[in-house]
């Protein structure tokens, strides 16, 4: 058997493996919808190998579910649109044609065969998006990547301090209608500096585009972010977290994530970090997670420490302090 691994991206394991296989149109087998890469079967191919496919808990798989006929070819092209992978057999000619209807996300192809002859070499060498040494970008397409807007968009706030402040101050030029928050209680004069409207909690999950989490991690806010939290938020919702990983509860966001009840995330912070890259919320392509950077300029981080400098300075003399946490 010779498998032709083209490429291999990294693939992580998510602990879904346990998905029900359901019967589709006549004559295919279909695995649920999930986040893992999805991968196409041309043949009802021995049980060994779908055993090792099934069991790996890596992937999901649609399969053409029979060995007496090929897969015809008007529903093989239909089937690999957007998979990630491909394990086909000597009868599917893997040209130009199918190449292009399984489009950029194909990654890997995986043929059951010694020989090689049904696979167009030429088209495979022209793909980049076959090679990962190009970075994975296809040709300009119309909906790649797109995201939604900050225009017109209401952004909810959930603890209104100076953090909370200076994200809306920077915002506001990209034509936020409406910023909107909720904290213990008012804060009048920080809401006025950006013009946002108290709202309670439910509110805030209900009416916000857009997400942030600015409060502090205390035993009030511990995993505040949770299941309920998710269920109120719209389904073009993009949860921000830059505040503490505590705050939120990464199996809720996972699923809240993955079944599409929210959009997107954007976390800056996670429990624990750095956070291992077998972690579920990595296999997600709605998640973005970066290594507690939100604060790494040069100037802030020369800021933080002049303030922790002289605040430190300020106490041993027994003056006030810049900022003090009062206990
Ligand atoms: O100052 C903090 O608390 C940070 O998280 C650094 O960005």
């Amino acid at each position: 058997m010779w498998c032709g691994r083209v490429a291999l991206q990294r693939i992580a394991v998510a602990p879904l493996n346990s998905l029900r296989i359901t019967r589709g149109l006549p004559g295919t087998v279909q695995r649920e919808m999930s986040s893992l890469p999805r991968v196409y079967i041309t043949r009802q191919i021995p049980p060994e190998g779908l055993k090792i496919l099934s069991e790996s808990g890596q992937v999901q798989f649609d399969l053409w579910d029979s060995d007496d006929v090929p897969v015809p070819r008007k529903e093989l092209l239909q089937k690999v649109k957007g998979v990630d992978a491909l394990v086909c057999v000597l009868t599917e000619k893997i040209d130009a044609e199918l190449l292009d209807a399984a489009g950029p996300n194909l990654k890997v192809l995986s043929t059951m065969s010694v020989g090689f002859d049904h696979l167009s070499l030429e088209e495979l060498k022209k793909r980049p998006f076959l090679s990962s040494e190009h970075g994975g970008w296809g040709t300009w397409r119309t909906l790649w990547l797109c995201g939604y807007e900050l225009a017109n968009s209401t952004v909810g706030i959930l603890g209104l301090g100076r953090i909370g402040v200076a994200i809306a101050e920077r915002l506001k030029p990209f034509k936020v209608k409406k910023f909107i928050y909720t904290d213990v209680a008012p804060r009048p004069e920080l809401a006025s500096l950006i013009d946002a409207e108290y709202v309670s909690m439910d509110e805030l999950a209900s009416q916000s585009d857009f997400l942030t989490v600015c409060c502090a991690l205390t035993p009030e806010t511990k995993d505040i972010c949770n299941k309920d939290l998710f269920s109120k938020m719209k389904n073009t919702s993009i949860f921000i977290n830059t505040s503490r990983g505590g705050v939120v509860d990464q199996e809720d966001l996972y699923e809240a994530l993955s079944s599409g009840q929210i959009a997107g995330a954007g976390l800056d912070v996670t429990v624990p970090e750095p956070l291992p890259t077998s972690h579920p919320l990595f296999t997600l392509n709605n998640c973005v997670i970066l290594p507690h950077i939100a604060s790494a300029s040069y100037s802030t981080r020369n800021a933080m420490s002049a303030l922790a400098a002289n605040n430190l300075l300020l106490g041993l003399k027994g003056q006030p302090m810049i900022k003090e946490l009062k206990l």
